[in-house]
Formats: C-alpha cells, sequence, structure tokens
C-alpha cells in the first residue's frame, strides 16, 4: 500500500508540469487568439549541448524586453521544449541588450484590460511560469539592467537571480494600480517572506544588489555591469559550482528539491524515496562506489 502512494506521489510531481500544460490548453485557448495578435520581439532558446546549460532568452529589447502576447505565447514553447531536455542540467533567463524585462507589453495590455481577458491572461502565464520553476533543471535569473512589474515576477520563477552591480528588481504593479498576476506574489513570500514581500509590494520598492542580498532575493551579485556581453560568461562560471556530474543525478537533485517545496513532508518523503531509486545504482553511483571517494 506505502509502495502504490509513494508511486502516484511520484508519478503526481513528475506529472504536475504536464497536467498544469493540458488544463492551460483548455481554458487558454481564447486568450491564446487575442495574445498572439500583439506581436513583437521573440522568446530564444540555445541548449548548449556540452555544459548541459540553455540560455533563454527574452529578447524585445526597443521595448525594453517586454512580453507582447506572442512572446508570451513562445515563452509556454520554449518552457515546453525545455521540459522534455533529458540531457540538461541548467537554464540561464536573461534579456537581450543589457536589459531584462520591463513586464508586459502595454500596449498588448491596454487592449486587454478588461477583468476577464486579465484574468485569462494571468492563468496563461502563472501556468507557464510554475512549469519553468518546476523544470527538473536548476534556474537562474541574470538580472541585467531592469526587471520590473512582469520582469519582476519573471525572476521569482527561477530557483536563483542573480544581478550585475547595475541591475534592478522592481515590483512597480502598484504604481500601475495593479498586484502582481503571473505567480510573483506568492513566490515572492516564499522566497523572502511575508514581511518583505508586502513593503516591496506596497512600496513598489527597487531591489538593487545590496538590498537584493539583504533580503535574500538575490544570490549573488556579478561584478561586471549590464550590456558588458560577459556577464552570461559570470553566470554560467557561478553555476558550474553546482552542475558538475551527470545530468540525470542533477535533476534528480532538483525533483527532491521542487517536491520538498511542494508538497507534504509525507508526500515529499515518498518522492524522496522514489527519486533516490532512480540514482542508486545508477551509472554514477556505481562508478563513484568504484573510486572509493574521500571527501576531504
Ligand atoms: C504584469 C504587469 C506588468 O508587467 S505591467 C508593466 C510594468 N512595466 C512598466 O510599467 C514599464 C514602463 N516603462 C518604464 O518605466 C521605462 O520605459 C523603463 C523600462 C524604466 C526604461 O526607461 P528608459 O531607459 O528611460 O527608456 P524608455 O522609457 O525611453 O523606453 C524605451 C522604449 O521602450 C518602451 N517600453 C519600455 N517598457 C515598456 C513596456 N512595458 N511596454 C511597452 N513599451 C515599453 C518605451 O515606451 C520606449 O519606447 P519608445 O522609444 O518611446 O517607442
Amino acid at each position: 500500500c506505502r509502495l502504490i502512494q509513494s508511486r502516484s506521489a511520484v508519478r503526481r510531481i513528475l506529472q504536475q508540469n504536464r497536467t498544469v500544460c493540458s488544463k492551460t490548453t483548455v481554458s487558454a485557448e481564447s486568450i491564446r487568439e487575442k495574445l498572439q495578435v500583439f506581436t513583437g520581439g521573440s522568446v530564444e532558446l540555445q541548449k548548449q549541448q556540452q555544459s548541459g546549460i540553455a540560455v533563454l532568452t527574452v529578447n524585445n529589447p526597443a521595448r525594453m524586453n517586454a512580453f507582447s502576447g506572442s512572446m508570451m505565447l513562445e515563452l509556454e514553447q520554449r518552457v515546453c521544449e525545455l521540459e522534455t531536455w533529458t540531457e540538461g542540467k541548467a537554464v540561464i533567463v536573461h534579456g537581450a541588450a543589457g536589459a531584462f524585462c520591463s513586464g508586459s507589453d502595454l500596449n498588448a495590455v491596454r487592449a486587454i484590460a478588461n477583468p476577464h481577458d486579465g484574468m485569462k491572461m494571468c492563468e496563461f502565464m502563472q501556468n507557464t511560469l510554475t512549469r519553468l520553476l518546476r523544470l527538473p533543471l536548476i534556474s537562474v535569473a541574470l538580472v541585467e539592467g531592469r526587471a520590473l512589474g512582469g520582469g519582476a515576477e519573471l525572476t521569482t520563477a527561477c530557483d536563483f537571480r542573480l544581478m550585475t552591480s547595475d541591475g534592478v528588481i522592481q515590483f512597480v504593479h502598484k504604481h500601475m494600480g495593479l498586484v502582481p498576476g503571473w505567480g510573483g506574489a506568492a513566490r515572492l513570500v516564499r522566497i523572502v517572506g511575508s514581511q518583505n514581500a508586502l513593503k516591496l509590494l506596497s512600496g513598489a520598492k527597487k531591489v538593487d544588489p545590496d538590498f537584493g542580498k539583504q533580503i535574500g532575493l538575490v544570490d549573488e551579485v556579478l561584478h561586471c555591469s549590464s550590456g558588458e556581453g560577459n556577464a552570461l560568461a559570470h553566470a554560467e562560471q557561478w553555476l558550474s559550482q553546482f552542475i558538475k556530474g551527470p545530468a540525470p543525478v542533477i535533476q534528480a537533485v532538483k525533483k527532491v528539491v521542487i517536491s520538498g517545496r511542494e508538497l507534504s513532508l509525507d508526500e515529499a518523503l515518498q518522492t524522496e524515496r522514489s527519486v533516490f531509486g532512480t540514482v542508486w545504482g545508477g551509472p554514477a553511483n556505481l562508478e563513484a562506489l568504484a573510486l572509493k571517494p574521500k571527501h576531504k
């Protein structure tokens, strides 16, 4: 009986993304049609097979990398591609031309500024960003320049946030008469606690690298400026400490952390046992045993 429960918990956490995906497909069809009308920019994905690192680029520099409707749809496609990348270990999310992302494209927003479409757009983006956060890859938001509004929310859908020395994260929603709707508030509370989240949202406070580190929103400050072109290399260097070893082991690590973060303790323990079963006696485990390592 316990084995059946354990298997169903694992199936649940591993299939969560697909479930979310199919729910989105049914309920978000009408908003897809509206979003695809608002074109401009692109979301690009480059998978580096050798390092196991993918780079996801939010690319709309003429609008400070704001998300047009078509870019929202493209983001979902890119996340789908990453979900099936079995050789992958990590993904870096960044913006083109030295800016992170200025949120949703205000031109598209104006055209769907009614509660029904707003809620559908939020549902669509919440699903995509939840799937991004649940990828079995270690995800990093590289914040060069500004991450505003939905851009700030996007940073919270990654496991880690790195910032260049001139980076800023700002939940400007209150200034727009809004609250976050892409899941950014729920995730922010879990990252920095409810006191800090309340301060950041109600004050629309600018988070610079020092303040970000102080409240735990920023994991590392990279000593380079945005637009210099080497921030990506710095981010890859920072990531390298966490992705040594084979992809199945890195992905297993991420899966046990996701289950610990999202499931009840009992369910997380069951999932952990099952994920353990996928690596125990596996090639990396047998190789390590043969080497008789000393962890000095
Ligand atoms: C989910 C909820 C949301 O995301 S609501 C959207 C929240 N975001 C915003 O309100 C951002 C508004 N924009 C700004 O505050 C400024 O443009 C920022 C990003 C600070 C950049 O300032 P600055 O360096 O002076 O450049 P700029 O204003 O001249 O902008 C360059 C061009 O980019 C455009 N732009 C910028 N952000 C957006 C956006 N979110 N949607 C659409 N367009 C945007 C500006 O309009 C400007 O375009 P143009 O050169 O005037 O044609």
